[in-house]
């Protein structure tokens, strides 16, 4: 089996006496699309914090790939290759798609903005951005200004903008949030494409989604993980059904 890219082991997280992060242990390998769900308040974001760098645990240890990250700002998270992206957009609304994805780009370069560009440089951004725009199936849609794209195109740029940071694992908030079955849909066929490039782990509500795409599922309840397995092996999952999903999953 595929050495793990990610390995959470015992994560600890309390805000006051709420321990919304309780000994959370779990992976993600190579190649794999790994679901976290669970019902709202069960610490699913809070774990994803931690993850990215953006809240530090009280107590476990985070590595990726080989390394230990635990300590790492997100900035260090991000150079190694674990990108986020988040249930709030980070999309600048009056940029152009390419302009969003060359911004990424460029803070992969760890170029500031110049005045005078060097051109072959400018040109080498543009056509990494729009290789991204291309991957998250955006191409011909490169100059429409972000506020002018719909909202699943939206959620498509912010892929691109996650993978023109050259990731090794996408941590993806909440992606079908918002977009109704169709666009639910055509996101899944977009991650389905991408799984292969770069594993992703996954916080979704929608379980059509989950169940078409997940590899493995974990299932989070007040903070603990209750349950690790594959689509069938949640379905079929007591404990699960319970306190999650109901009986007629
Ligand atoms: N900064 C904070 N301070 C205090 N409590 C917090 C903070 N962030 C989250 N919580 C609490 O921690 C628990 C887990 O919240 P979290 O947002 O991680 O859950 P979630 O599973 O992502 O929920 P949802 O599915 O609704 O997004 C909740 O009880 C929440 O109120």
């Amino acid at each position: 089996m595929a050495e793990p890219l990610l390995q959470l082991r015992g994560l600890k997280k309390s805000f006051g006496a709420l321990l919304a992060t309780d000994n959370v242990s779990l992976t993600l390998r190579p190649g794999e699309i790994h679901a976290l769900i669970g019902p709202n308040g069960a610490g699913k974001t809070t774990l994803i914090h931690q993850i990215a760098g953006t809240l530090q645990p009280d107590e476990g240890e985070l590595r990726f790939a080989g390394q230990d990250i635990t300590s790492l700002h997100m900035a260090d998270r991000v150079q190694l290759g674990l990108a986020r992206t988040f249930q709030v957009s980070s999309v600048l609304p009056e940029f152009s798609a390419l302009r969003n994805v060359m911004l990424a780009v460029q803070a992969r370069q760890g170029t500031s903005f110049r005045f005078f560009a060097d051109v072959r440089r400018d040109a080498r951004l543009t056509d990494a951005a729009a290789e991204c725009l291309a991957r998250a199936g955006l191409d011909g849609r490169a100059a429409v200004p972000a506020a002018e794209l719909s909202h699943g195109e939206r959620r498509r740029l912010e892929i691109a903008i996650a993978l023109a940071t050259g990731p090794r694992a996408l941590l993806l908030d909440e992606p079908m949030a918002g977009l109704g079955p169709e666009g639910s849909k055509d996101l899944v066929v977009l991650l389905n494409a991408l799984r292969s490039e770069v594993p992703m782990l996954l916080v979704e509500h929608d379980m059509d989604a989950v169940f078409a795409l997940a590899d493995r599922i974990s299932v989070l309840v007040y903070g603990r993980v209750i349950a690790t397995g594959t689509a069938d092996e949640i379905r079929r999952h007591p404990e699960v059904r319970a306190a999650y999903l109901g009986d007629d999953a």
